[in-house]
C-alpha cells in the first residue's frame, strides 16, 4: 500500500538529508507508530507520502501510484487515496460539524443525495450525532478531533495518515481518539500515525516504525515507544 525504496530527502544542496535512505513497506489494513524525536524525519516522511514534497533519491509508492512518476494533474486522485489527520485539526471555523464533513465530498463532486446519507453516518461513527449544527470553535478539542477524522474517512481512503493527532489533547480524551482510529482500522484502513505520545504507542502495541537523524533505526511489530522503556 505503501512502499519507500531508498528514500531520500535533502531539503537543501549541502544540508544533512531530513530523510536519508529509508526503505520500509506498509501493507493494506497495517496500524503503523512512526516515532523519533523532533527533527528525526517524520513530518518529511508523511509529505513525501502526500506528495507534498519530492524525494532527491530513491522511490516511493502509495496505492499503486510510483509517486517519482505521477503527473501534477494526478495529484488529486492520490488524495483522494489519503486521509490525512493533524495536531491542529485545521476545521474550517466558519463552517458547521456538519458542512465540514459535507465539503470533504463536494470538492470531489458527491451528489447531494449521497452526502445527505453518508455525513450523518460518519457523525455516527466518530460519536458526533446531535452536534451536527454546532460551530467548531464550539466543540472540545476532542471533539474537534472527531470531526477531522470524519472528514479525513468520509470518502473511505484507504489510508489514513495521522500527524500527531492526540498532541492537543488530554490523555484521556486520546484514549478516545485512539480507539476511533483503531475501529477506523479495523474496517481495512491502513493507518499511519506519527507521534510524540509514548503512553499511547506502549498501550495500542502496534507495529512501530522508528526515525533518528532521517535514517529509520528500528522497524517492531507490536513495538513500544522506546526499546529501553522494554
Ligand atoms: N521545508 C524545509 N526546508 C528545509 N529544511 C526542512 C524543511 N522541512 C524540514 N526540514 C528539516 O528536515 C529535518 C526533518 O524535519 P521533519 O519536520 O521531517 O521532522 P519531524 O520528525 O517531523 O519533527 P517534529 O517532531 O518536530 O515535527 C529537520 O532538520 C528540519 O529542520
Amino acid at each position: 500500500m505503501i512502499r519507500l525504496d531508498n528514500a531520500t530527502k535533502v531539503y537543501k544542496r549541502g544540508a544533512r538529508p531530513a530523510l536519508d535512505s529509508v526503505s520500509v513497506e506498509i501493507e493494506r489494513g497495517d496500524f503503523v507508530f512512526l516515532v523519533g524525536s523532533s527533527g528525526s524525519g517524520k513530518s518529511t516522511f508523511l509529505k513525501l507520502i502526500l506528495r507534498e514534497e519530492r524525494p532527491t533519491g530513491g522511490d516511493i509508492y502509495v496505492a499503486g501510484r510510483h509517486l517519482n512518476k505521477l503527473s501534477a494533474w494526478r495529484v488529486p486522485h492520490l488524495r483522494r487515496e489519503i486521509g490525512a489527520v493533524f495536531q491542529d485539526f485545521r476545521l474550517l471555523p466558519n463552517k458547521t460539524v456538519y458542512q465540514n464533513v459535507a465539503f470533504a465530498l463536494q470538492v470531489i463532486g458527491k451528489n447531494r443525495h449521497h452526502i445527505q446519507s453518508t455525513v450523518p453516518e460518519m457523525l455516527e461513527l466518530v460519536g458526533l450525532s446531535g452536534k451536527e449544527r454546532r460551530m467548531p470553535h464550539e466543540l472540545s478539542g476532542g471533539e474537534q478531533q472527531r470531526v477531522a477524522i470524519a472528514r479525513a474517512f468520509v470518502n473511505h481512503p484507504p489510508i489514513l495518515l495521522c500527524d500527531e493527532p492526540t498532541g492537543n489533547l488530554d490523555p484521556g480524551t486520546s484514549v478516545g481518539i485512539m480507539r476511533l482510529l483503531d475501529r477506523i482500522n479495523r474496517t481495512g484502513t491502513t493507518v499511519l500515525m506519527a507521534t510524540h505520545d509514548d503512553e499511547i504507542v506502549d498501550q495500542m502495541r502496534k507495529r512501530v516504525i522508528e526515525l533518528r537523524g532521517g535514517e529509520l533505526v528500528r522497524d517492531q511489530d507490536r513495538g513500544v515507544y522506546g526499546l529501553e522503556r522494554v
